[in-house]
């Protein structure tokens, strides 16, 4: 029952649209696109935003050149004019930063807002997974999907995105006001392109290898200190510091060498076209002035063209710096349409929502049930079970027997391969999962506990169940006087894996949430932890209290826990071998009596 699911009472209310499976590159950009849609009126405004300001920018220059030739050199300056000047230059630097700071802000709204949605929605899509799907997919994979996969994301819009609007836009209207003042020199610039391309062509395969790298050093730094971190009782325990210790330094410099070569590569790249734009300016210069010169060309066009030459490489550079980005957001929106494609493949019946909601009384059928993970290999075999509402039931076998698996069928957490289960009669695939899930208490062998106050826990965050109908549940467990030790009492917060709280402690606030939901049927895989004699007998008082008339199935580790419960079953390779009470079992000198010696720690022949 280790990978129950852990929200379990909590019903899960996101309903996504399921895309085939596999998509190419294609679909990605079409999913992102569904995102963006709602946001269009944004980018448009974005897109006006970043027009105004690099018209106002690049008008800087040509000011200038019109300062220069129409009046400083043709002998009209006047100080008036001169401050006249000085204020329009001053009002289109004021417009570029004011556009600019607007385009920045809307930008990162939309980009934030797209990735908060997506992340939303791979949340409630990993949520409506079958349990299946989590054996499928470790946990660290889908915690990448969703932090650092949308991180990735988020830098396509506030990086990529923006340089391919801005600096996109600049050169097309760069190209243009050079055209405009001097084609001939213009065409000399644009003969470089084939060498920017080459450049950058030949640095791209370099870049993204780096890059790569990099990303694959700090994945393996991480997901090994995430290791050390969950394992770190087996590390202490068996003096592994050391040894870890010079393996994440070995990781660690391999990260650090990767960074840099990143980092490297990146400046070289960037001082190239530096080089490249230093050049031209020097190649202008000798040709320009000596247009100058000969009275072919105005100064002022010469500097305004000197200028906007140095500005021509800016946005070159920064365009082909995005092409990482742009390759690994497309590998995350890939990753992240995959994953938002899976179709859960336990879902609610169409027919199943259809017949009036009844209290369910807890007749539990299981009938001709045979089931495996693998569907050659079955670990429910023909299995037949009726237990009657209200009836106590303990479950017992050894390792590997079948007990976990005919628990999480009966939780739907897998469906049989054939047979049926019935809650009153019905079969539970006509459930839906939300009523099912409400029918049925589980309190697992490890209690998930959320990170949260006590209360917050036994309620499930669920705030219209009043404060007193906590603390009477967890009184009537006896877990009070657990709670009344702590700090805060019923307001302690309780971390994640519920530190601080032994696994009986952690069993007895799962009962308080089952007196709180009052489900139907309640399931209890027993803690095997070794517990002190005082907690087991608080859990045997409470499993007492949880179970009166409710069905309850048991999954009993020491069988000191089910003596008296109703019946029992012994389960032996995914079959019931024997059954009936503490008593008859033991008459009938069978595997059940085995069991029981050897929990005793006595054998048969003794
Ligand atoms: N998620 C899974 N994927 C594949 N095989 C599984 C999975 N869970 C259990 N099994 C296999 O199914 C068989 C029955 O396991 P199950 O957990 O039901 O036994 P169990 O009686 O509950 O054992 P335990 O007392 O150790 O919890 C075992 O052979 C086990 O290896």
């Amino acid at each position: 029952m280790a990978r129950a699911i852990d929200n379990w009472q909590l019903d899960n209310k996101t309903a996504l649209n399921h895309p085939k499976q596999d998509t190419p590159y294609s679909s990605v950009w079409r999913l992102l696109l569904a995102y963006v849609w709602p946001l269009r009126l944004t980018f448009v405004l974005v897109f006006v935003c970043i027009l105004f300001a690099i018209t106002a920018d690049l008008l800087q220059p040509y000011l200038v050149k019109v300062f220069i030739d129409d009046y400083l050199l043709a002998g009209h300056g006047e100080y008036r004019q001169l401050i006249l000047f000085a204020g329009i230059y001053f009002a289109l630097s004021l417009t570029d930063f004011f556009f600019t700071y607007v385009q920045n802000n809307l930008l990162q709204f939309a980009g934030q807002n797209i990735v908060a949605r997506v992340r939303k929605s791979l949340f409630g899509h990993i949520g409506l997974q079958s349990i299946s799907f989590f054996d499928r997919n470790p946990r660290g994979n889908l915690i990448t999907h969703v932090s650092s996969d949308t991180e990735t994301l988020s830098q396509f819009f506030s990086q990529v995105l923006l340089s391919l609007m801005r600096d996109g836009l600049t050169l097309i209207l760069i190209i243009f006001m050079m055209v405009r003042l001097d084609w001939t020199s213009t065409l000399y610039c644009l003969a470089l392109l084939p060498v920017i391309a080459f450049i950058a062509v030949s640095f791209r395969s370099y870049m993204r290898k780096t890059y790569q790298n990099a990303r694959t050093q700090i994945s393996r730094l991480v997901s090994f200190v995430a290791e050390n971190l969950a394992g770190m009782n087996i590390v202490q325990a068996f003096h592994q510091q050391e040894e870890q210790g010079s393996r994440f330094r070995e990781r660690n410099r391999s990260y650090y060498r990767a960074n840099l070569r990143e980092i490297r590569t990146s400046v070289l790249f960037n001082r190239s076209f530096d080089i490249l734009g230093n050049v031209s300016v020097a190649f202008l210069v000798w040709i320009g002035g000596k247009s100058v010169l000969n009275q072919e060309l105005e100064f002022g066009v010469l500097y305004a063209f000197i200028t906007y030459t140095r500005m021509f490489f800016q946005p070159i550079s920064a365009i082909t710096q995005q092409w990482s980005t742009l390759q690994s957001a497309t590998v995350s929106a890939g990753r992240i349409s995959n994953l938002l494609s899976v179709t859960p493949e336990i879902t609610d019946h169409p027919e199943g929502g259809k017949h009036p909601e009844e209290a369910v009384k807890g007749e539990v059928d299981f009938r001709n049930v045979t089931f495996g993970y693998q569907e050659a290999n079955p670990v429910i075999r023909d299995l037949d079970l009726h237990v009657e509402p209200g009836e106590t039931i303990g479950i017992v076998g050894t390792t590997g027997a079948g007990k976990s698996s005919l628990i999480s069928l009966l939780c739907r957490f897998y469906d049989v391969q054939s047979g049926s289960i019935h809650i009153d009669g019905k079969d539970i695939r006509y459930f839906p999962q939300s009523e099912l899930h409400r029918a049925i208490g589980l309190v697992q062998q490890e209690p998930f506990l959320y990170s949260g106050s006590v209360m917050d826990n036994v309620r499930l965050f669920d705030e219209t169940v009043a404060k007193e109908r906590v603390i009477e549940a967890c009184r009537l467990i006896g877990a009070d006087s657990i709670i009344g030790r702590m700090k805060h009492g019923y307001e302690t917060r309780l971390s994640e894996s519920g530190s601080g709280l032994s696994a009986g402690e952690r069993q007895l606030i799962s009962f308080a949430r089952i007196l709180v939901f009052k489900p139907s049927i309640l399931i209890l895989d027993e803690a095997t932890a070794n517990m002190d004699s005082y907690t087991e007998q608080l859990i045997q008082n409470a499993l007492e209290v949880v179970s009166y008339e409710r069905t309850t199935l048991v999954i009993a580790h020491r069988l000191s826990t089910i003596v008296h419960a109703d019946r029992i079953l012994v389960m032996k390779n995914g079959e019931i071998v024997e059954e009936g009470t503490h008593g008859q079992l033991l008459e009938i000198h069978g595997y059940y009596e085995q069991l029981y010696l050897h929990s005793l720690g006595r054998s048969k022949a003794e």
